[in-house]
């Protein structure tokens, strides 16, 4: 018999159809997913940290005045994972997270260079998230895989750190799919980081570095060309470069779209500005993605819905939008049609009510 996805009382409204909608979430990250709820109760551990622990004036705290103030916040949090335990509690609760947003798959972007450079343990790391992310999938169905990425800013230090932690097969997690280069992108330069994204696809990694989100169009080609992306992180100035959009259209290279991140880090001035319509009209393989939800006062669900308000979408629009992340995600093609079916089913249902 086949699964009844659609509460046949739910109003009949985009808003409703989208939270029940099956997704695939490529771009978000671990830290950054932290509810406000973990962020406090991890605060309220470690009273030595500038981070509020009352949610309220979490809201301020999260109010970025650019991209490098973003990253100043977001390492605060960082500081106050401190334990193996903190980790699994954090990874738990994200995919609880998730798995409420009808989410089925999720890609989770952890930087483990910045917990084991805090002192935790790098075998207690991994187990922590292997242990949630199976508790995750057997407790909610969600399955998690990681991408493992490199804080650029942080140098080649960081760079050896995270490829090592990556491929090493005494350590490398089950669920890692991905490798990846994340943080400020100016002064950072792609090229620096070719053998270690060589390291990484050697040993099967898929490669999925964060480009053009602060920084023009070139570092998009520099990611395509010495990093050899499968997916870009962002890719929001390629819109400058029509050559590039042909290019992206043409090799099927998705891009991971966060925009309400955008706003919130000052990358893109207004949601109307965003080029996500540029993109779509080019031929792109278009995915929406929250990237650091809590801290950018989103969640997927809003993203889906700022994404149809943008490209004026209706149900079947939307539901062509989380087949696209279906189709941009490293999960074997058993997953796929599962979940590309369970989208097509509840779509159906939806529209038949
Ligand atoms: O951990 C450290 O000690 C450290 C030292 C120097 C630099 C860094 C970083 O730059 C960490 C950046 C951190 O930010 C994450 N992230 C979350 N959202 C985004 C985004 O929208 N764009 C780029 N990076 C983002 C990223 O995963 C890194 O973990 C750290
Ligand atoms: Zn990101």
């Amino acid at each position: 018999m086949t699964e009844q996805l659609v509460d046949p009382r739910a109003p009949r409204d985009l808003k409703a159809f989208i939270a029940g909608l099956p997704k695939a979430e490529l771009h978000v990250h671990h830290v950054g997913s932290a509810s406000p709820r973990i962020v406090s109760e991890l605060a309220a551990r470690h009273p030595d940290s500038k981070v509020p622990t009352d949610p309220e004036a979490l809201v301020d705290y999260f109010t970025f005045t650019d991209f490098a103030h973003f990253i100043d916040v977001y390492l605060s949090v960082v500081d106050l994972i401190r334990t193996p335990e903190d980790v699994r509690l954090l990874t738990y609760e994200v995919a609880r997270d998730l798995a409420r947003q009808q989410v089925r798959y999720a890609e989770l972007t952890i930087t483990p260079f910045s917990s084991t450079r805090r002192g935790i343990d790098e075998r207690a790391f991994m187990d922590a998230i292997e242990d949630a992310r199976k508790a995750a999938e057997a407790e909610f169905g969600t399955v998690l895989r990681w991408c493992f990425d490199i804080p650029g800013e942080a140098g080649l230090e960081a760079a050896e750190e995270t490829t090592r932690l990556a491929t090493d097969d005494r350590l490398r997690p089950e669920g890692l799919v991905s490798f990846g280069l994340g943080g400020p992108e100016v002064g950072v330069e792609r090229p620096q980081f070719k053998p270690y994204f060589d390291r990484a696809i050697a040993a099967g990694l898929h490669s999925v570095p964060h480009a053009g989100e602060t920084t023009g169009p070139q570092t998009v080609w520099d990611a395509l060309t010495h990093l050899r992306a499968e997916r870009i992180g962002h890719g929001t100035s390629s819109a400058q470069d029509p050559k590039l959009l042909a290019h992206l259209a043409e090799h099927r290279i998705p891009l991971e779209v966060c925009p309400t991140s955008n706003i919130a880090t000052r990358a893109v001035r207004t949601l109307d500005e965003h080029p996500i319509k540029e993109f779509v009209r080019a031929g792109v393989l278009v995915t929406v993605n929250s990237d650091d939800p809590p801290m950018f006062g989103t969640t997927l669900e809003n993203e889906y819905a700022v994404a149809a308000r943008l490209l004026d979408l209706d149900e079947r629009g939307v539901a062509e939008l989380a087949k696209n992340a279906v189709e941009a995600s490293f999960l074997d093609t058993a997953g796929r049609t599962r979940i590309t079916g369970e989208i097509d089913t509840y779509t159906a249902q939806w529209l038949a009510r």
